[in-house]
């Protein structure tokens, strides 16, 4: 797989892991990393605008975007393991609760957020709870965990859908691969990850301004499986500018799913893509 990466000024890396070590100095003070990752969104506006980086036009594009494929996975009966009519999905790294707000509380009857900045969070509560965006009891953000993702924990089989949307790229390789692996035990039976990110043409980008990094397709698709995970579908986000990364929608279960007797009837007539 091709690893090497650069950051903005074109400085060229062999690895992350180099990188991460040339960034943050030989004793690999990964604290830092995250410390200015977080610091970077302390002073950023709580608005559409302030997390989309000035972009918050965008915003219905992306949200159509993601409704089709969350429709999609969500009407799969390969997917639907005798699913409960309850669903309950965790908006990881949700900033301003865009995503839930738009999407996930029309879908869920329940919604966490999971973000690291107070103010962010508490712009979040305020539209979803206090201002209520919902006119019934049935959807409701329910949990704000004012946490980043590489400290969290799932309550065990909570969750129908975990979120992750342009906020993975602040984790180094080895604590995404462990915030999935402990992910893994919030998902439900039948459960499935949505992680929707920028994807860099090779290897990785990095950005020093926030501490991220853009990583390539086959970048997370090996990210993906040293988790454990099985990618079940994937898309590409369209009707974005031209001069942004290209964004792509992966769909990841924990196993590979099984037809049951009760969907095989339907199986002509909506086979899905199976990524191996
Ligand atoms: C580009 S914004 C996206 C926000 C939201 N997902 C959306 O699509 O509207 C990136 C978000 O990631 C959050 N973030 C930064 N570091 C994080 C971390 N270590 N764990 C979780 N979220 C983090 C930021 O605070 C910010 O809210």
């Amino acid at each position: 797989m091709e690893l090497a990466g650069s950051d903005s000024d074109g400085r060229e890396f062999t690895n992350a892991a180099e990188m991460w070590k040339e960034q943050l100095g030989e004793s690999h003070k990964k604290i830092d990393w995250y410390r200015n990752g977080v610091g970077y969104w302390q002073e950023v506006d709580a608005s559409v605008d302030g997390v989309l980086g000035g972009y918050g036009h965008i915003t219905d594009a992306d949200i159509k975007g993601s409704e089709v494929f969350l429709n999609s996975l969500l009407s799969d009966p390969l997917l639907d393991k005798g699913r409960s009519r309850h669903l309950v999905a965790l908006d990881c790294g949700s900033g301003i609760g865009r995503v839930t707000k738009n999407l996930l509380i029309r879908y869920f009857n329940e919604v966490d957020l999971l973000e690291p900045v107070p103010h962010f969070l508490e712009a979040a509560r305020q539209s979803l709870v206090l201002e209520g965006v919902t006119d019934t009891d049935e959807h409701r953000a329910m949990n704000f965990y004012c946490v980043p993702l590489q400290e969290f924990t799932p309550d065990s089989g909570r969750y129908d859908v975990i979120w992750v949307q342009w906020c993975i790229g602040h984790l180094t390789d080895d604590d995404f691969i462990s915030f999935f692996k402990t992910a893994k035990a919030g998902l439900k039976p039948g459960g499935f990850f949505i992680v929707k990110e920028n994807t860099a043409r090779n290897g990785f980008v990095l950005d020093k301004q926030d501490c991220s990094i853009t990583r390539s397709d086959l970048y997370f698709k090996e990210l993906f499986r040293r988790c454990g995970l099985h990618l079940y579908k994937v898309k590409d986000q369209k009707e974005f500018p031209r001069e942004l990364f290209q964004v792509k929608m992966y769909a990841l279960t924990t196993e590979v799913p099984k037809r049951s007797r009760l969907s095989r009837s339907k199986q002509h007539v909506n086979q899905p893509s199976i990524i191996k």
